[in-house]
């Protein structure tokens, strides 16, 4: 049986020291976990160029060997910060007007990726198949293939990919997309993406799209959409047995008899956290029955600290929450709860059961797996409802939750009220048939599909 390579940005190691908050992490380790395999990837850590260029750092656990880098500062000003985060991530969010394009950090770009390459090809075999991780790695295969390796080699895109009149903004737009055809699949989270993406092909790249078979620069590829899950039955499990965890007794606690709106996000800007506040704000301006009633609990672990835009986003919600605070709170009553760290992932499991709303709102987002882990934590007795944007790739499955336009925010705010409000019966109705799909569309059965069209391409 051949074995699976994984190559992301991100690897979440053993010890999870340098874990990130994000979604690619928990899929990409869940979907490895049962199955093994290799994981390649950045370590998380910085070094001086002196240490770094140094051979992978090879961790065995259970049946996964997790094989880390280091990059050096200019490394990770010029691959992670500048051009992934500070051109590729805002573009391919619709943020335009937040992305910069600079020529030197694009040479690192490619750079940082065709030495990454070089680093993995000790350790393939020849029947090794390749999942490459998100837009951190586009030209990943066309170096591979550069150096000679024939494998399969597929790619998934964890965020949305944009229009094409949107992705002409990034200047070397025709060299992205002709490294992503060096791909033999490339994978997207929803119809959209996948639609855009061949639009691209058809309209700006002179190539052909029939059906999932694009011709694009010489070379034949598939496209797809594989919707990345969870594994509702393991959240739901762990969501009980953490019931008793202090964090979670402690919120219990200090809820008191009030309402629970929860919100988890890393702080970024299109998670849409400033509009949820104008919303929850909205929601005590008009509703005097529900002031001191309800509380919005908002984790949101910094992330990319070092990003201009973060460093923008993160005052701006510290102004928001203060100020909204400052309306509407009592000596017992805060009704924006605004917190800045990270929580262990089943820890927040069982702090989403006890919310009667879950409230995910981003502005734009590949897939959001906060909605699908809200609904899988639920007590299906008495379930809670979902708030979701109709701008997360979660949208698609999620139906039944109640969508709405994150622009919208009196629209946020009614869909809040209304989530309060709901009657057992029909929130029992929703959850069901949310958790239906979850369980359809699973983090095994994204992988597997994944995997089942790799092997199968040509
Ligand atoms: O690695 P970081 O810079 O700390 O950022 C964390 C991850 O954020 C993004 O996650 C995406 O993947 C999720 C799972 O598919 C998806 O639900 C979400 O919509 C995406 O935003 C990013 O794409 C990852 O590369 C990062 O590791
Ligand atoms: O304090 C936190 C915040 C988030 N997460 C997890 O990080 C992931 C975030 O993934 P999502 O797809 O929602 O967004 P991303 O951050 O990848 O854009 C989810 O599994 C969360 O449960 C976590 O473990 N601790």
């Amino acid at each position: 049986m051949s074995r699976l390579v994984v190559v992301s940005n991100r690897v979440a190691t053993p010890t999870e020291s340098k874990g990130s908050s994000g979604g690619l992490a928990v899929g990409v380790f869940g979907a490895l976990k049962d199955m093994g395999g290799v994981w390649f990837g950045w370590s998380g850590d910085t070094v001086t160029e002196g240490a770094s260029h140094r051979p992978p750092h090879i961790v065995q656990e259970g049946n996964v060997t997790f094989a880390t880098v280091d990059l050096s500062r200019r490394d990770y000003d010029q691959y992670y910060k500048g051009f992934s985060n500070g051109t590729l991530w805002p573009v391919f969010h619709y943020r335009n007007d937040l992305a910069h394009f600079d020529r030197h950090e694009y040479a690192g770009y490619r750079r940082v990726n065709a030495w990454l390459a070089r680093q993995l090809l000790p350790l393939l075999k020849p029947d090794d198949v390749i999942w490459v991780h998100d837009y951190h790695l586009i030209p990943f295969a066309e170096e591979l293939r550069l150096a000679g390796v024939k494998n399969r080699i597929g790619y998934f895109l964890h965020i949305p990919f944009p229009a094409p009149q949107v992705i002409l903004n990034v200047p070397v737009h025709e060299e992205l997309l002709k490294s992503l055809s060096c791909y033999d699949v490339v994978g997207f989270q929803t119809d959209e993406d996948e639609q855009a993406f061949q639009d691209y092909i058809v309209r700006h790249a002179h190539g052909v799209a029939k059906g999932r078979d694009v011709q694009a620069y010489g070379r034949k590829l598939r496209t797809g959409v594989y919707r990345i899950g969870v594994f509702p039955d393991e959240i739901a499990d762990q969501a009980a047995r953490y019931a008793k965890r202090k964090e979670v007794r402690e919120l219990r606690t200090s809820v008191e008899n009030r309402k629970l709106v929860m919100s988890v996000d890393r702080l970024d800007y299109s998670k849409g956290i400033v509009e949820r506040f104008k919303a929850f704000e909205q929601l005590l301006e008009s509703s005097p029955d529900l002031q001191n009633q309800v509380s919005l609990v908002q984790i949101a672990p910094p992330t990319r600290s070092d990003v201009a835009t973060y460093q923008q986003i993160r005052r701006t919600l510290e102004y928001e929450a203060g100020r909204i605070n400052g309306r509407f709170s009592g000596l017992n009553y805060t009704p924006i709860r605004y917190l800045n760290r990270r929580y262990d992932r089943w820890v927040l499991m069982s702090l989403f059961r006890l919310a009667q709303v879950g409230f995910v709102t981003p502005l734009r987002d590949g897939m959001n797996l906060v909605a699908k882990e809200y609904v899988a934590a639920q007590d299906p007795d008495d379930p809670g409802v979902l708030v979701l944007s109709r701008f997360a790739g979660a949208a698609a499955e999620l139906d039944a939750a109640l969508i709405v336009n994150p622009h919208d925010i009196a629209g946020m705010a009614e869909a809040l009220i209304r989530g309060l409000k709901m009657p057992l019966d029909e929130r029992r109705e929703r959850h069901q048939s949310m958790l239906a799909a979850l369980r359809t569309n699973d983090l095994g059965v994204w992988r597997d599909t994944f995997l089942r069209d790799l092997k199968a391409s040509a």
